[in-house]
Order: C-alpha cells, then sequence, then structure tokens
C-alpha cells in the first residue's frame, strides 16, 4: 500500500512520507516505561462493524478485549441500518426483476376474469423476515466475538478523564439495572456511531412520521410514503418503497437526487424514479412534518419552506445522521470533537488524547461500514504494534442500492489541477449482449485513468448487482493496474463484465 502520514486527518490526501513501522508505532504508544504490549487490555465502546472488527484484531493479538455495547451487537450497521435495508431491497428488487417478465415473454397467470395477475409484497411478512435476519446476524456476531474470547459487557460506556502513572485509563459501564462496572484499560476505541437526525419540527411518532431505524415496524406497506430527503438513505427507501407499490414522494433539496454523486448516475436513477410513477419534487426543503386526522384516517402533512403542503399516510425522515459523541467523557479526556459533534482522528485513528482510538460514524471519516471495520482495525494494528498501512479513501468502494445499483471506486470526477492528464470513457450499457439478453436498458461503465495506457485510478458502475461488477476495476485501483493490465483479461462471453473491459480498451489510446 501507498506510504501516507498517518498524522494527516484521515480525510485528507495522501501524502509521500512513509507509513510507521510497527518499531515506530510502539514508540509512538510508549507512555513513561509502559509500552504497550501483548496481554494489554483494550476496552471498545461499541459493537458495531468499528468495534467488533477491532476487537478480533485485538484478540489476534494477544490482548484482553472488554466490548461495551448498550444496545445489540453488529450496532445499527446490523440491526437498523445496513442489514434490514439491504435485507428489504431484496424484496424489492425480486419485483423490480418481474416487471421485466413480459419483455422477457413470461406472461403471470391467475388474476381472475381473464386479468393478468399481480404480484404484490406482504410488508408484514417483509418486515419480520428484515427483523429476524437482521437479529440472527446479530447472534451470528456475537457467537463470533465470544469464541475469539472477547469480554461482551451489556452497556453504557464512557470514559474517565485522568491517565494512571503506568499509562491506564478507567472506562465505566452503566449496565441495564444501574449497576457500574470499572475496567483499567491500556487502549480505548470509540466505535459509537451515529443516530438518525431529528429535525425538531418533525419529531418522529414512530407510527406515522418515522426515521429509517423505525421503518420495519411496519406491518402494512403505507399508501402513500413522503420521503424527507435524497441522499442514500432517501433514495434506497423510496425506491425499494416505489418498488413493493406504495405511492413515494421524495422531497429532494437540491437540483437532483442524490448529491455529491457521480452525476450522470444520479440523473440516470431521478429519471428511473419518474418513469416508474415516483413524485420527485427538486429543490424542496421539509420545513415541518405534522400528523394530522382526515377523515379517512391518519395522514402527515409535509410543509415545505416555500409554504406548500404536501399530505400522504407515512413520512421517513432522513436527513442525515449525528454522531453519538455526548455524554462519553471525550472532552474531559483531551478527545478533541468538530462543531458538528465528530471525533477528530488521523489515519490510523488516533484521537487527540493518548491511547485514545476511534471508528465509524462518530469520526465522520467516510460513513460506510466497511471504512469503519477498517479505521477499527487499523487502531488496533497500530495500538498493539502491529504492521499498519494509514488509512486510504482512494481505494474505498461503494454502492447505492437502488434499482439499477450505483457503485463507485476512487476517482468518480475529472479532475482538473491534475499535473496529470486524467482521462475517462463512458460505455452505455444497453449495447452489450448480455444486457440485451437480460433486458437492461440503462446503466453504464465508467472508467478513469491516469493517461493514455495509464492505472486506472477509479470507475462507475451502473447496473443491476453494480455491487459485484466493480470488484474488477476495485481491484485494479487497489493494485494500481493499467488499462492494458484490465483490458488484457479474458472476460466471458456474453457477459456484463464484457464492457469494463471494452471501457479499458478505449483507454489504451487518447
Ligand atoms: C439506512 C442506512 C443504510 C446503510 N447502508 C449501508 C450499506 O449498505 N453499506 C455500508 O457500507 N454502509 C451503510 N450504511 C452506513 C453504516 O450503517 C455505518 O457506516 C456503520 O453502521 C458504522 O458503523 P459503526 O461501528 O461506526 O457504528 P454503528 O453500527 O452505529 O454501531 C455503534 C454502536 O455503538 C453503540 N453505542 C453508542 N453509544 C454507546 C455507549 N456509550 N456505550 C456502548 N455502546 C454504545 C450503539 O448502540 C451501536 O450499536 C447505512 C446507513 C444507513 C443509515
Ligand atoms: N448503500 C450505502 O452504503 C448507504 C446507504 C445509506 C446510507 N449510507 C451512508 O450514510 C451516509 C448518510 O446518508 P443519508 O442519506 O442518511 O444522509 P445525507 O446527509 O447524505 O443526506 C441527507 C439529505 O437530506 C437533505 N436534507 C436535509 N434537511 C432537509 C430538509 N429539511 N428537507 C429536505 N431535504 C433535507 C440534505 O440536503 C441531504 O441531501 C451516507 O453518506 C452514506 O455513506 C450508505
Amino acid at each position: 500500500m501507498r506510504g501516507v502520514n498517518p498524522d494527516a486527518p484521515a480525510h485528507s490526501a495522501p501524502d509521500p512520507r512513509p507509513a510507521p513501522t510497527s518499531e515506530e508505532n510502539r514508540r509512538d504508544q510508549g507512555v513513561g516505561a509502559s509500552p504497550v504490549r501483548e496481554g494489554s487490555t483494550v476496552a471498545i465502546l461499541g459493537g458495531g462493524p468499528g468495534g467488533y472488527e477491532a476487537a478480533l484484531v485485538a484478540r489476534q493479538l494477544g490482548a484482553r478485549v472488554v466490548l461495551i455495547e448498550r444496545h445489540g451487537i453488529g450496532g445499527s450497521a446490523v440491526l437498523t441500518d445496513v442489514v434490514p435495508s439491504k435485507t428489504l431491497i431484496a424484496t424489492a428488487e425480486a419485483l423490480t426483476v418481474t416487471e421485466q417478465a413480459a419483455e422477457l415473454g413470461i406472461a403471470f397467470t391467475g388474476g381472475g376474469d381473464g386479468q393478468v395477475g399481480r404480484l404484490r409484497a406482504d410488508l408484514g411478512v417483509v418486515n419480520r423476515r428484515v427483523v429476524e435476519l437482521a437479529r440472527n446476524q446479530s447472534e451470528d456476531i456475537r457467537g463470533s466475538l465470544e469464541r475469539a474470547g472477547v469480554e461482551l459487557v451489556a452497556g453504557s460506556g464512557r470514559i474517565g478523564a485522568d491517565l494512571s502513572r503506568l499509562g491506564q485509563r478507567e472506562v465505566h459501564a452503566t449496565l441495564a439495572d444501574g449497576q457500574e462496572q470499572t475496567f483499567l484499560a491500556d487502549i480505548v476505541l470509540v466505535a459509537t456511531g451515529a443516530s438518525p437526525r431529528v429535525l425538531p419540527t418533525a419529531e418522529p411518532d414512530g407510527e406515522r412520521i418515522l426515521t429509517w431505524a423505525q421503518m420495519y415496524n411496519l406491518d402494512e406497506a403505507p399508501e402513500h410514503l413522503i420521503v424527507v430527503g435524497s441522499g442514500v438513505t432517501g433514495a434506497e427507501f423510496a425506491g425499494a418503497y416505489n418498488a413493493l407499490g406504495t405511492a413515494v414522494t421524495l422531497v429532494s433539496s437540491r437540483e437532483h437526487v442524490l448529491p455529491g454523486e457521480d452525476e450522470d448516475a444520479a440523473e440516470l436513477i431521478e429519471n428511473v424514479f419518474r418513469r416508474r410513477g415516483m413524485t420527485v419534487l427538486s429543490r424542496s426543503r421539509a420545513a415541518a412534518v405534522r400528523r394530522v386526522s382526515k377523515d379517512d384516517g391518519d395522514a402527515v402533512e409535509v410543509e415545505l419552506t416555500d409554504g406548500r403542503v404536501v399530505t400522504g399516510s407515512h413520512c421517513l425522515v432522513a436527513v442525515g445522521g449525528v454522531p453519538n459523541t455526548g455524554g462519553l467523557g471525550l472532552e474531559e479526556a483531551g478527545v478533541e470533537i468538530s462543531a458538528a459533534g465528530h471525533i477528530e482522528v488521523d489515519r490510523v485513528s488516533r484521537t487527540t488524547a493518548l491511547r485514545v482510538y476511534a471508528a465509524g460514524d462518530c469520526s465522520g471519516v467516510l460513513p460506510l461500514a466497511s471504512v469503519a471495520a477498517m479505521q477499527g482495525r487499523i487502531a488496533m494494528w497500530h495500538a498493539l504494534g502491529d504492521a499498519v498501512s494509514p488509512l486510504d479513501l482512494s481505494e474505498v468502494t461503494a454502492n447505492i442500492f437502488t434499482a439499477p445499483e450505483i457503485a463507485t471506486v476512487g476517482v468518480t470526477v475529472p479532475r482538473e489541477d491534475e499535473t496529470t492528464q486524467v482521462v475517462q470513457t463512458y460505455l452505455p450499457l444497453a449495447r452489450n449482449a448480455r444486457a440485451k439478453m437480460l433486458g437492461i436498458t440503462e446503466g453504464f461503465i465508467k472508467l478513469f485513468a491516469n493517461g493514455p495506457g495509464g492505472e486506472v485510478i477509479g470507475g462507475v458502475v451502473v447496473a443491476p448487482r453494480a455491487s459485484e461488477l466493480i470488484y474488477p476495476i476495485s481491484l485494479a485501483v487497489a493494485q494500481r493496474l493499467t488499462v492494458d493490465d484490465l483490458a488484457k483479461v479474458f472476460t466471458i462471453y456474453p457477459s456484463l463484465t464484457g464492457s469494463i473491459s471494452e471501457a479499458a480498451r478505449r483507454l489504451h489510446r487518447a
């Protein structure tokens, strides 16, 4: 991996200085005459991907590990965010695929009176499956942690302000019954995640005005769901509920949905949303959401800042998250927190307090489960003196689970200030033979290289299961392969990956 400065903020550009050696790490961590070593105690606050992946690494390196989790092992990632939303989307995806059935020559029968039958999802059944699957996943992770010898504490953690002469810090856990437990830790990792942001004028009631974490309580499909916020969360839920047959209105504050994402991809998804009957209100902000009583039952009203009012049966407020960093004793311990409430970390997950590390959404580096897990592992490799490469965000692969999906890695917009010339190509999937056979009419491959025939530095794939198709591009970016390396590899004929190879061939010359 590339050499970078571990002291740089985690979101800054790479720096050419070499990565720290394990010996330097040990020196860094020394407090007086007590270097951190095998047999140290690591206390982890939070059992999401940032926390549980770190716990497994720390055990592997011989530390005693105490993991304090206040809600459920697996964290929000497993219980309310990634796992449940992607399980719901699996049902939506199955319904979307059936939309193409007629084109592929399949007819549905059994509608009665000569009518064609319609598929529909039973949201009660879907949501019970979602919750059950998330619970099972949480249990699986608990099992792995227990087998690895991690001590699990069900409670709310916070850290003490002072370091002992031996460089240890008290970590306190308040258990459900109010009892307190205290541990002496050589190393602390804060991985407490984030919670849905609540607008004071749109307080969720868990029934009609909902956060994403409350969506799985629904027993029946909403008649008309208003989604406030067209970031990744809003777009994924809006797309999924639209596919499940619910009328959806998406309140989008910007010109296009998915601000900050590849513009061609965002435009394509917005067109797909509209074509499938979703109402997308662009440049619209919600000022307030309230529950109202209508003759035919309960309803919600979303008042926009320009005075318009949208009425629906339910409202999902998806306006981002706030880091869980309050009440943990962080400031008192010397941990610097940004104005937005995120813990400041460097690229090996160190905070400004000695031997206190932070990982995941509480650090605000890049709110993805994969990044949280990597930050957690890096923290433990660094703290316990193993070889470590600082976090490199240029290699992160991300996916938006709309239909079609949007997967991205590395550089995904042309950079004008580059000394090397960035070249790119755009290849619509509609011309791909396999896409035609599968009835795929939308989607594309974009590839970026640092010059004709040069190294692959990024890519965008918009396609069904783009999350799987992006892998060869991710591999090329991480391994610094050239477009020619990528183009020379055999692909299956016919296959969607054939278009990745074709895109690479196009970048052989300017
Ligand atoms: C709807 C949605 C869908 C998403 N989908 C994806 C996706 O498909 N792929 C992806 O990579 N990312 C996705 N994300 C982002 C992903 O969920 C987060 O990046 C990830 O959960 C961060 O992991 P974490 O370990 O930092 O925090 P979390 O998973 O939030 O875990 C933190 C844990 O800490 C616990 N905790 C908090 N305070 C304390 C305390 N004082 N003491 C003890 N425990 C405490 C919490 O209870 C929680 O269990 C999604 C996010 C949302 C909102
Ligand atoms: N598939 C995935 O990997 C996945 C899925 C969901 C979330 N996530 C992660 O979670 C992060 C947060 O995503 P998010 O979508 O929850 O939050 P976000 O902050 O990215 O998006 C929230 C959106 O709501 C808008 N907004 C704020 N107030 C509003 C108002 N009053 N009316 C209308 N719109 C308003 C904002 O302008 C913004 O566009 C993402 O960056 C992503 O990394 C990842």
